[in-house]
């Protein structure tokens, strides 16, 4: 089981390299987070929710993601309210003081009948921990962190960052505070995002060697650009400017309070001519020549947020701009909407309704049901999103994404909008998807990971550009194919800087060299 000293110390990229060093290795690996709180979730095959990073681990080991990989999904939404998801499916809603007092005792069986299924069907399961075993006020009723370790009887590897100094004081800090039984279990110690002089580092971990009894399996070099989709909005405060150097498209993705899926933009931001920044007010949107309104966990609370902040006039008047698109998804389409209503309390635990932004003639209201599917079919009207490309090419470019939202959306004028997509769930009959102002100027979709679709992707972009007088780009990317690069790249990274050897040997697994498995 791999556990941090803190929040954001890299487990989960640490066990996505494991994952892929122990598939390379010719084990079959599956990855395990008992409860996850993020807002970035994924759609397994059969249609239910789990954590995003979990999803991207099973890609990692070369399988399906299932619900037992990650039972328990808490997915924050307002005044310490979260919806809980278990198995995929959403159960309640609840505050975090009921979900400690009621959920909790009894989600162990929960927890560990979904390990036990998994721990029989792979050779190795990866256990990754949530934020820092040593939270003392949240001990006794630990699913996650050491009571996990314990019941499932795994030794754990304690990783920590060294990137924000202290690394020594919260190691010591750690065992410290935890049970004897507990500093048993710990059997190594990982230094992640390290960016020094090694031999500096040297006399320090000796000395942490020598006062724990416990090996320093590795220090791994700080991995810049790391391409594998994160878990939750941390990561977003480094992205506010995007990257640097100038690009010829600058896309602004507006950041609310409960902004999810964000991973959506990944693939936009690894084109090369692409910017991705992502904005919390009027002064940061600038001038850009697209605003993404992105899904969100709380559609009525963060439409509030853009209107009190005053994004929403600013979005306004940047639209008006000749060549400027508005693109929603998922939460933000049914922003651009009309109007929303909440008759149920799904959203935020209090019945409410809204004025949308109005710039589409759709309403949505939001019921009990939890839409999650993937879905993939085609490009409809390729005007109402401004595709570049002849007509012939464009009218059968291929689009795959999924869908997770509570929100049903009616169009009450479809003579005003054209519908954008035609697509099918498994083994479901094609339906409309999307609708868009018939210039092309404002679309909105249900579709999440839409621009993982490659053509499309460059298409639109394509489009962008011509619109700003720039001659198109015909070399595009495979999202699949970069995210399998990346896979490698970072377990090659985890490779050279980690004892694996001495992994194994903490498993109780025997070391085979990866280059000796070939004749195995
Ligand atoms: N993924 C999303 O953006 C969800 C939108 C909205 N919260 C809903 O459930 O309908």
């Amino acid at each position: 089981m791999l556990q941090g000293t803190a929040s954001d110390v890299g487990k989960s990229v640490i066990t996505t390299a494991l994952c892929r060093i122990f598939k390379q290795d010719g084990f079959r690996p599956a990855p395990f987070k008992s409860q996850n709180m993020a807002l970035n979730s994924y759609v397994t095959e059969d249609g239910k929710e789990i954590g995003r990073a979990q999803g991207a681990q099973a890609e990692a080991c070369g399988i399906e993601a299932t619900t037992d990989m990650n039972p328990i999904l808490i997915k924050p939404v307002r005044d310490m309210h979260s919806q809980i998801v278990v198995h995929g499916v959403p159960f309640a809603q609840m505050s975090a003081s009921d979900y400690r007092q009621h959920f909790l005792p009894e989600a162990k069986q929960t927890v560990m009948d979904a390990l036990n299924r998994l721990r029989k069907t792979y050779d190795i399961v990866l256990m990754e921990g949530a934020g820092s075993p040593a939270e003392i006020n949240l001990k006794d009723r630990d699913i996650v962190n050491m009571n996990l370790a314990g019941w499932a009887d795994s030794p754990v590897i304690l990783i920590s960052d060294i990137d924000r100094g202290g690394v020594f004081a919260s190691i010591v800090g750690t065992l410290e505070l935890l049970e004897p039984h507990e500093v048993q279990r710990v059997k190594g110690f990982i230094i992640n995002k390290f960016r020094g002089d090694l031999s500096l580092l040297q006399p320090g971990l000796d000395w942490l060697e020598e006062r724990t009894g416990i090996p320093v399996l590795g220090v791994l070099p700080y991995i810049r650009d790391i391409q594998i989709e994160a878990e939750d909005s941390v990561v977003l405060d480094s992205m506010r400017h995007g990257r640097s150097g100038k690009r010829e498209l600058d896309l602004a993705v507006i950041r609310y309070p409960r902004i999810s899926n964000f991973t959506d933009f990944d693939s936009l931001s690894r084109e090369p001519d692409v910017n991705v920044r992502y904005v919390t007010s009027p002064e940061e949107l600038g001038q850009p020549d697209a605003i993404l309104l992105p899904g969100t966990k709380d559609t009525i609370g963060d439409l509030a947020f853009l209107r009190e902040s005053g994004l929403e006039q600013a979005i306004a008047s940047q639209t008006e701009r000749d060549h400027v698109q508005l693109v929603g998804i998922c939460g933000g389409y049914q922003m651009l909407g009309q109007h929303l209503k909440d008759p149920f309390a799904v959203e935020a635990n209090q019945i409410q309704e809204a004025r949308g932004l109005g710039w589409l003639p759709l309403s949505t209201t939001f019921l009990e049901h939890k839409q999650t599917v993937r879905a993939s079919g085609h490009v409809q009207q390729r005007h109402s999103i401004r595709l570049y490309g002849d007509q012939d090419s464009v009218d059968s470019m291929p689009v795959n994404g999924y869908e997770i939202h509570m929100g049903v959306t009616e169009c009450h004028d479809a003579k005003q909008v054209t519908a954008l997509f035609e697509i099918a769930h498994p083994g479901g009959q094609p339906f409309q998807e999307g609708w868009g102002s018939p210039d092309g100027k404002v679309w909105g979709t249900y579709l999440h990971g839409l621009f993982e679709s490659d053509q499309f992707r460059r298409s639109w972009l394509n489009g962008l550009r011509q619109g700003k007088g720039l001659a198109p780009l015909q070399e595009t990317y495979s999202a699949h194919e970069r995210k399998e690069m990346e896979f490698d790249r970072v377990a090659e990274s985890l490779r050279s800087a980690l004892d694996m050897k001495r992994v194994y040997e903490i498993m109780g697994i025997q070391y085979r060299d990866p280059a000796s498995t070939v004749n195995d």
